[in-house]
């Protein structure tokens, strides 16, 4: 991540925003959320739980329940409709218009604003440059690729300098590797244009990459809002825990500050309990041999990674655990092993 320019976006403020459908359908619970100019924020969750809705609020596509509303830099834009809003938006699906040439569709915004031939063009132009298709100008739609098309999406929503951008599974559709290339395009545009964005997407990868801050939401309210880094390595639920990465359990008992399971035992430095479950990271725990690690597990199988490969390790209880160890490290099915952990990277809950 690059540092930020000084802001230009908007400070967008959500007070009580909910959403119940009128076929009864309660898609969002009263949401209050801050955002802060030109942070990217990204809204985080499982199909269904709302994510789309807050976006369509703040866009000005739907309008919250009673009681809701919606702050542009201070300003209650609840009843502005999107037009007035100056938001920039890009979907899943590119929404592009198929019989107009690229420029045309980056240019059409202006045109819909009154902005006089000459200068939209040579607006659309720069936009199209600075995202380095500028020699796509001329291309019908139709004739793209569809990283191609997404990139167009996003220079027809920057071409209207909107004071947010809401971007909703812009990535969806492509395919894994031009997925990061452009996710890593985005991150840059976002910080070099200091624009405020909301991204929505059901990727964890995707969110930890680019976010700021991520707010994870669940059956209709947020779960939790942190940086990448409070919501991967301090998840305040269960549910935040499993949704953002993998996570290993184990069952067992805390008896004399000593963690006890069928896998083996951990020290520990928290009081005793009858049940505890331990959890913690594929990548915070290591292979050793069976004899020195405080988890003695066996091999049921291996995922070669490249640099890494991805370890499925067994209990005698049956639980099931995932690590990830150098390539070099050769291991056979079946094989009995030693894993140790770092202590400053378990959680006990
Ligand atoms: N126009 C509508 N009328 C009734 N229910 C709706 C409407 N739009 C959305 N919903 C419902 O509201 C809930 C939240 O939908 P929303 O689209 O915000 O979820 P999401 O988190 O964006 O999901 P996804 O990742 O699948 O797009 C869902 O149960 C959905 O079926």
């Amino acid at each position: 991540m690059t540092e930020k320019q000084a802001p230009t976006g908007a400070a967008i403020t959500l007070e009580a925003c909910g959403k119940t459908f009128a076929d009864g359908t309660r898609a969002l619970e009263p949401v209050n959320l801050a955002i802060t100019p030109g942070e990217t924020i990204v809204l985080l969750g499982p199909s269904g739980c709302g994510k789309t809705t807050t976006l369509r609020i703040i866009a000005g596509l739907e309008s919250p329940d009673r009681g809701g509303r919606v702050l542009f830099d201070g300003q209650d834009v609840t009843e502005l409709p999107i037009e007035k809003r100056n938001v920039g938006m890009v979907f899943q699906s590119y929404a592009l218009f198929p019989n107009m040439s690229v420029i045309e569709n980056v240019a059409y915004g202006l045109r819909v604003r009154g902005v006089a031939k000459a200068e939209r063009l040579a607006r659309a132009r720069e936009v199209l440059e600075m995202m380095r298709i500028d020699q796509l100008a001329d291309r019908r739609i139709d004739q793209l690729s569809g990283g191609q098309r997404q990139r167009v999406a996003l220079a027809r929503a920057l071409a209207v300098r909107p004071r947010v951008i809401l971007l909703d599974e812009p990535l969806t559709a492509l395919d894994a590797a031009l997925r990061e290339h452009l996710r890593a395009e985005i991150d840059g545009l976002l910080r070099r244009l200091a624009i405020t964005a909301i991204y929505v997407t059901h990727d964890q990868a995707e969110a930890l990459a680019l976010g700021d801050r991520i707010v994870v939401m669940r059956h209709g309210a947020i779960a939790q809002i942190g940086s990448p880094r409070d919501i991967y390595f301090r998840p305040a639920d269960e549910f935040v825990a499993s949704f953002v990465g993998v996570t290993n359990r184990i069952e067992g008992a805390v008896r004399n500050g000593v963690f006890e399971s069928a896998a083996g035992r951990v020290l520990l430095t928290g009081g005793d309990r009858d049940t505890a479950t331990l959890a913690f990271r594929p990548e915070t725990a290591e292979l050793c041999a069976p004899a020195e690690g405080a988890l003695r597990l066996r091999v049921d199988q291996v995922h070669f990674q490249g640099a890494r490969q991805r370890v499925q390790l067994s209990a005698p209880d049956g639980s099931r655990i995932i690590i990830e160890a150098a390539a070099e490290t050769e291991l056979s099915l079946g094989q009995d092993v030693g894993v140790r952990l770092d202590p400053s990277r378990i959680a006990v809950v």
